[in-house]
């Protein structure tokens, strides 16, 4: 089991992998050059990843983490995802707006959180980040 590389719609994601490993990111040097990193699988421990919503509200100042995970082939894998977003219908109104400091401009358009995801489903895992669309 695996998946393509995407970010993730969430503030923050809380990860648990099993023994199996895979989960890879996506790091970028100064040279603008990047290349995958495994995240080795450590007994107990948990991957914290910065998501999408992240990214938008502090304007850039947080970047949210590609991520993929290659494990085809490696038997069955087991991985606990908990992505710290809201949820409900009500909540999923509240409108997400960049916090722009020291002289910087706003670099998206705010969005509530709804439309963030329906956006992100739209579009699914095709490698594209789902911030793209808001981006001003
Ligand atoms: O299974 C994993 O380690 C990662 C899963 C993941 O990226 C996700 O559910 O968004
Ligand atoms: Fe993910």
């Amino acid at each position: 089991m695996g998946t393509t590389r995407h970010s993730d719609p969430s503030f923050l994601t809380v990860l648990l992998q099993d023994a199996v490993g895979g989960l890879q990111v996506l790091v970028e040097d100064d040279g603008g050059s990047a290349e995958w990193i495994e995240v080795p699988a450590v007994p107990g421990a948990l991957v914290v990843n910065i998501g999408d919503y992240l990214q938008l509200l502090s304007n850039d100042r947080f970047k949210s983490v590609e991520h993929r995970v290659v494990a085809n082939g490696a038997g069955p894998r087991v991985s606990v995802a908990c992505f710290f977003r809201t949820y409900g219908a009500a909540a999923s109104m509240r409108v997400l707006q960049p916090i722009v400091t020291g002289g910087d401009r706003a670099r998206y358009k705010s969005a509530t959180v709804e439309e963030l995801l329906r956006h992100y489903r739209a579009k699914g895992l095709d490698g594209t980040s789902a911030l793209d669309h808001f981006r001003l």
